[in-house]
């Protein structure tokens, strides 16, 4: 597994390596004891996946304390472009955001600790999964509207497909007024 650090202290990209023969291929999605060694979250509590046809965006979400929680994402088929912002309070790189282009055939991962808002917008129809560290709690859910004027994130598509529910998101500054942008 190769591990990539971004700018963005505990924000990080994992390389699997895939091992491929004329059957297919094979490779380590989750290992506790090399999370461990690597200082990453062992105890993953939940499995989500969702389908989205290409152009759909979903984000950016967050769960408030004491449901934070810490995610493993990657696609299993298609392509996404997975953005996640920095939405720790305290952190010298907050409202900064990193982008990673997931790949089926790649098969990379990031690990997106808790306190950072996350989405992805579909660049291909795609079949998402990603590991929690907190179970779901509907009514910690929060977020920042994908298309925030502050954060200004470059989405690398126009019309993306959205949800109401999502559309409903406030900005970084109505959800964060006491933090310098
Ligand atoms: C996230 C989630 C949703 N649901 C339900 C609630 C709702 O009826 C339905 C669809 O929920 P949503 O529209 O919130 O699904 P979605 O927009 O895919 O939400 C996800 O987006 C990505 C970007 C994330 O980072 C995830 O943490 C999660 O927030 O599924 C659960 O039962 N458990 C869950 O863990």
């Amino acid at each position: 597994m190769q591990v990539r650090e971004t700018a963005i202290s505990g924000l990080i990209e994992l390389i699997p390596r895939v091992f491929e023969d004329e059957r297919g291929y094979f490779f380590e999605s989750y290992n506790k004891v090399l999370f461990s060694s690597l200082g990453l979250p062992m105890d993953f509590v939940q499995d989500n996946q969702s389908f989205s046809v290409k152009g759909v965006l979903r984000g950016l979400h967050m769960q408030k304390e004491p449901f934070a929680q810490g995610k493993l994402v990657r696609v299993i088929t298609g392509q996404v472009l997975d953005i996640a912002v920095d939405l720790r309070p305290d952190s010298p790189t907050f409202g900064q955001y990193e982008t990673f282009l997931l790949d089926a055939k790649i098969a990379n991962m990031a690990y997106i600790p808790e306190g950072f808002g996350h989405g992805f917008v579909a660049l291909e129809d795609s079949v998402f999964s990603y590991k929690c560290t907190n179970v779901y709690n509907k009514a910690s859910e929060t977020g920042i509207i994908w298309n925030d004027p502050d954060l200004n994130i470059d989405w690398g598509i126009n019309d993306p497909i959205v949800s109401d529910k999502d559309m409903e998101l406030k900005t970084l500054r109505d959800v964060f007024p006491h933090v310098a942008v």
